[in-house]
């Protein structure tokens, strides 16, 4: 995968073209200030004064004031990105363990505690195998307007050389008996969106998009990802979808009616965990982490912090 590729996919690249068939959305430049604090390993950290505890992040008036205008003409709910990534991996720490945000601290928790976001930050081009110098990178804060997506309704699709060759249910640990019962039709519909919608408008030939089939069966863009393995393959492998070699037994039929291979779950017997359990803490930390209490984990850590002290005394005295 070439470095041009991964610029090419940034939010702010693929947003303008495909602006009508995606979810409203605002980028921000991220000033460096704040991609300091967020890269700042001092992680999280609270203020134990009063009775109330507050988040003592450094304070951004500015940028802050831009991020609640945005948030404002969102209507209020935001689902926040980086360049390419959310940080999807983070949802266990927040409010109800989602990933919607109201406001710049929400975005900032969430951000802090992503290695997802920190990878953005760090090492957007890790997978890239030219030996260019790394391109520089304007980072951007993504705000989309909050949407209620149905996992089901997801697909991933992977466009090679501007034909769309491979389409994989996105959330394959679950079984949906409703993708099994409108196979075709869900592939026709994903295959009509990219042909009047995709196909040749992208810089590249080749790109992962993400699509969601909403309930009255109209497709819509999610996401747009670079053509290799720094994006999940999914169901399929990216030896696959890369050898030019064909998918499956079917390609050649599929190939002549230019059909994409789909696949999905195709029974609840093949249901796994999901692939972002291993980023998270243990359940009962989790617990406090939700709930109606925002502070509720920030206590706990206070808790804990005082019991060490108490201790820490004991042993002096
Ligand atoms: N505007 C939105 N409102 C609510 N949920 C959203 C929104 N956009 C995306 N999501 C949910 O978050 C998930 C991840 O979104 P997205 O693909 O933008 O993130 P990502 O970090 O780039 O993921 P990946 O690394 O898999 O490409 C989606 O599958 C969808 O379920």
């Amino acid at each position: 995968m070439k470095k041009e590729q991964v610029v090419n996919c940034q939010f702010s690249v693929w947003y303008p073209i495909f602006k009508n068939h995606t979810i409203k959305s605002l980028i921000l430049p991220l000033p460096p200030n704040v991609i300091d604090y967020l890269l700042d390993d001092g992680t999280l950290v609270w203020s134990d004064d009063e009775s109330t505890a507050t988040v003592t992040a450094p304070e951004f008036p500015e940028f802050n004031a831009k991020v609640l205008e945005a948030i404002n003409a969102l209507d209020g709910h935001v689902f926040p990105k980086l360049n390419w990534s959310s940080p999807r991996d983070a949802n266990w720490i927040a409010l109800n363990s989602s990933l919607q945000c109201c406001s710049l601290s929400e975005v900032f928790l969430l951000f802090k505690s992503s290695d997802f976001i920190t990878r953005d930050l760090t090492q957007p081009f890790i997978h890239c195998n030219d030996d260019s110098p790394d391109p520089a990178i304007q980072y951007e804060l993504v705000l989309r307007k909050w949407s209620e997506l149905i996992p089901g309704g997801e697909f991933r699709c992977f466009v090679k050389e501007n034909k769309l060759i491979a389409i994989s249910q996105r959330d394959y640990t679950q079984y949906y008996s409703h993708i099994s019962s409108q196979e075709d039709i869900i592939c026709q519909a994903i295959l009509k969106f990219f042909r009047e919608h995709i196909q040749y408008k992208f810089l590249d030939e080749d790109f992962v998009l993400d699509v969601y089939q909403d309930s009255q069966g109209r497709v819509w863009l999610i996401d747009l990802n670079p053509f290799g393995k720094v994006t999940d393959s999914l169901l399929f492998t990216w030896e696959e979808l890369t050898s030019g070699n064909s998918l499956t037994a079917n390609q050649a039929d599929n190939a002549q009616q230019e059909r994409p291979e789909f696949r999905y779950t195709t029974s609840e017997v093949t249901v796994q965990p999901s692939p972002c359990l291993s980023y998270r803490i243990p359940r009962d930390f989790v617990d406090l982490s939700t709930g109606e209490d925002p502070y509720k984990l920030i206590d706990f850590l206070k808790l804990k912090k005082g019991q060490q002290e108490d201790e820490e005394t004991e042993e002096e005295v």
